[in-house]
């Protein structure tokens, strides 16, 4: 029962179920805890109401007319300072632009242009605004600058954010979250949001994920540690002392991260601090930053089937194997399952992006929609302002770009010379594949009691896991937060990896015939080894391609992320934040440490740091940044 395809596209209809409508979500409330992340300073920008009653937060502050069609959206005004804030409305669901219409951005041949002159020139432009583009604009916001957001969807979030169907709420991408426990220094995400004031309350998830593996093996990867590894070495016990070795060290890794304040790699006033504080723990993290896990794992385990589940547990998190995998990387996510947990935030992974968005906005910085940037403005070398399809440009002292670097080079600089260390990335990593995606409702009684939340299945031979429609991913995010669909539903968000190659050309019939063919043969697989019964009981169901997610997340072939060429040296290879181009920044998933929602929001406070630094909002010593920048290009060649 496959619906018309129309996959992503927000709907103004909303079910009277869905917690996204509900404010809580939504309306971000003071954070009653100093946050770690850059803190807000406390300016009479940033402190809400100031002493005549009014907000102070549109004082001084350019503003834009939202791009947003009212047709779709339902919107509120009111009179603020000359300025008007307009809650732009998804369902009963606000997003805040501030407008301002004495400042309203002319047009191209019409004047003035946007952001050129002085007081209307912001800080930083990010484009896109995916976790990684909205934590380096908040950051950056809350450090004091004056930032622009520009998003060519209708709402925030990119890979991690929702759509609405006939009363279900949809996480378009993963819904795993990490770094999102009230404790330690990698929750990113919580601090991300403390940043601006805004806290979601989370569902602690009790198994990460749930490995359904050739020869029945079966692993449940529990939330406590100990019931882990009594899992795991009940299956393996000839191989205990090498489970505990390996796991051992990626606690060592993952306890080194924990201990350091994380700011820019890239800044050395920062860096060179860290390496007096926590000598220890630097060098622990230096000498790891080259290593891959699979070579370490097989350093202390023999048995083949127990390092194919370690290649399972590594491609979930990078979509290749665990030789592949850089050993930082797997540290941090095979602990902080256990160390924080994995927790869903209530009402979805859509309200992550839009709290920071309206956090942004909250501390007087800009957020605009539909507005899909086709050129960076490049003067003397020098990235000054970015161009829009629809003519507007805007100006900024720096610019950074929350997409693809494929798609950043190859798209929104076209034509200028692909710079040398763009070609090395390039060199070194290739795009991964994209996915197809499954969203579907199902009747709740297909599901057996105690179904957990998270499944990957791989039946018959582990030489299958990288294949396209090798592994299927698997979330029930209603397990638990059961508000997601009507009454007496489920949710089954189901994907795989696929390449554009094979969707594309193909006349409009035969692709939605072979959607449906493709999307049989994994419900059948689901059926057989999960959930008898599942196809009668599908009540909803939208097939995503490659195609789609190239086009609703703007990213090169779908990609869903950088992947090495070969095996890699660990993450020495990967690019910071800073490129070639004055001034140009890169922030996402192509940029250190790579793909995953935790990873891009530690890219996004990186980047923040490195540009609050060169625009003058944190301490700089161009000496030691020109030997630091000198010595990273160095060690990336090595790589
Ligand atoms: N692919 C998935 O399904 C999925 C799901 C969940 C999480 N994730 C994780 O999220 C990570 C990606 O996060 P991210 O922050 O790097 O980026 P992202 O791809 O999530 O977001 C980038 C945003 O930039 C916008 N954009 C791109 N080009 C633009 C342009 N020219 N003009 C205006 N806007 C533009 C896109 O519309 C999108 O909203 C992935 O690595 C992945 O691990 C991915
Ligand atoms: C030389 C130099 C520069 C230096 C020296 C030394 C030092 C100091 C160093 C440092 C370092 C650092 C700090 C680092 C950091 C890092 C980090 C933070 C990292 C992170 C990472 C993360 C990640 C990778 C994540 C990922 C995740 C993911 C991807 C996820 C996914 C999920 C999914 C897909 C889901 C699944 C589902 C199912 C099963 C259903």
């Amino acid at each position: 029962m496959s619906m018309p395809f129309s996959h992503f596209l927000p709907v103004p209809q909303l079910s009277r179920t869905s917690p996204l409508a509900s404010q809580n979500c939504i309306v971000p409330f003071r954070y009653p805890q100093a946050p770690k992340l850059a803190p807000s300073r406390p300016t009479s920008e940033s402190q809400g109401l100031s002493g005549s009653g009014k907000p102070s937060t549109l004082l001084g502050r350019s503003s834009l007319t939202p791009n947003i069609g009212s047709d779709q959206l339902g919107v509120a005004k009111s009179e603020l300072y000359g300025a008007r804030r307009r809650d732009v409305k998804f369902g009963r669901v606000r997003l805040r632009a501030v407008v301002s219409e004495e400042r309203a951005v002319e047009r191209e041949g019409n004047g003035k242009v946007g952001g050129r002159d002085g007081e209307d020139c912001y800080d930083a432009i990010v484009i896109g605004s995916g976790i990684g583009g909205l934590v380096a604009a908040t950051q950056l916001a809350v450090k004091g600058a004056k930032v622009l957001v520009l998003e060519k969807y209708v709402i925030p979030g990119g890979s991690s954010g929702f759509y609405e169907r006939d009363g279900y709420t949809f996480d378009v991408g993963s819904s795993v979250m990490f770094g999102f426990s009230d404790k330690g220094n990698l929750n990113l995400i919580t601090q991300a949001l403390a940043a601006v004031g805004c806290k979601m309350e989370v569902i602690p998830d009790p198994t990460t994920v749930h490995f359904h593996l050739p020869s029945d093996l079966s692993v449940r990867v529990h939330r406590e540690y100990s019931d882990f590894l009594r899992e795991l070495t009940g299956r393996f016990p000839h191989e205990k002392e090498g489970i505990l070795k390996f796991y051992g060290i990626c606690w060592k890794i993952f306890n080194s991260l924990n201990s350091l304040e994380l700011k820019s790699l890239e800044e050395p006033i920062y860096l060179f601090g860290q390496f007096f504080q926590k000598p220890i723990e630097c060098l622990t993290l230096a000498y790891y930053l080259p290593q891959n896990a699979g070579a370490i794992a097989r350093k202390y385990i023999k048995d083949l089937e127990l390092l194919s589940f370690i290649d399972a547990e590594c491609f979930i998190v990078s979509t290749v194997n665990a030789l592949q995998t850089p050993m930082i990387n797997a540290s941090m996510v095979l602990c902080d399952r256990h160390f924080g947990g994995i927790n869903y935030p209530v009402g979805g992974v859509g309200g992550i992006a839009k709290s920071l968005a309206n956090g942004l906005v909250e501390q007087g910085s800009d957020i605009q929609y539909r507005a899909n940037v086709t050129n960076i403005i490049l003067e003397n070398g020098k990235a000054v302002g970015v161009r829009l399809s629809d003519g507007r440009k805007f100006f900024a002292k720096t610019i950074i770009s929350n997409a693809t670097r494929w798609d950043t080079f190859g798209k929104l600089l076209k034509g200028e010379n692909l710079p040398k260390e763009e070609r090395e990335f390039q060199t070194r990593y290739v795009k991964a594949p994209s996915f197809l995606s499954i969203h579907m409702g199902v009747k709740a009684e297909v599901l057996p009691q105690d179904t957990d939340c998270h499944h990957f299945v791989l039946e018959d031979t582990w030489s299958r896991l990288e294949e396209p429609y090798g592994s299927i991913f698997l979330s029930i995010p209603t397990i638990l937060d059961p508000s997601l669909a009507p009454e007496g539903h489920h949710i089954l968000h189901i994907f795989t990896t696929s390449s554009i190659e094979e969707w594309q050309g193909l006349p409009q019939k035969e692709y939605e015939e072979k959607k449906q063919l493709v999307a049989d043969e994994i419900i059948r697989r689901l059926e057989t080894k999960l959930f008898p019964g599942l196809k009668s009981s599908i009540a909803f169901m939208e097939v995503g391609t490659p195609k789609t997610h190239r086009r609703y997340l703007a990213r090169d072939e779908g990609t869903y992320g950088p992947m090495p060429r070969n095996v890699p040296k660990g993450l020495l290879g990967m690019p910071f934040n800073t490129t070639s181009i004055d001034s140009l920044y890169c922030v996402g998933d192509s940029c250190f440490p790579g793909q995953g929602v935790i990873a891009v929001a530690f890219s996004g406070v990186m980047c923040a740091h490195r540009v609050a630094a060169d625009i003058g909002l944190e301490k700089k010593s161009p000496i030691l940044d020109n030997a630091l920048l000198g010595v990273l290009g160095w060690l990336r060649s090595l790589a």
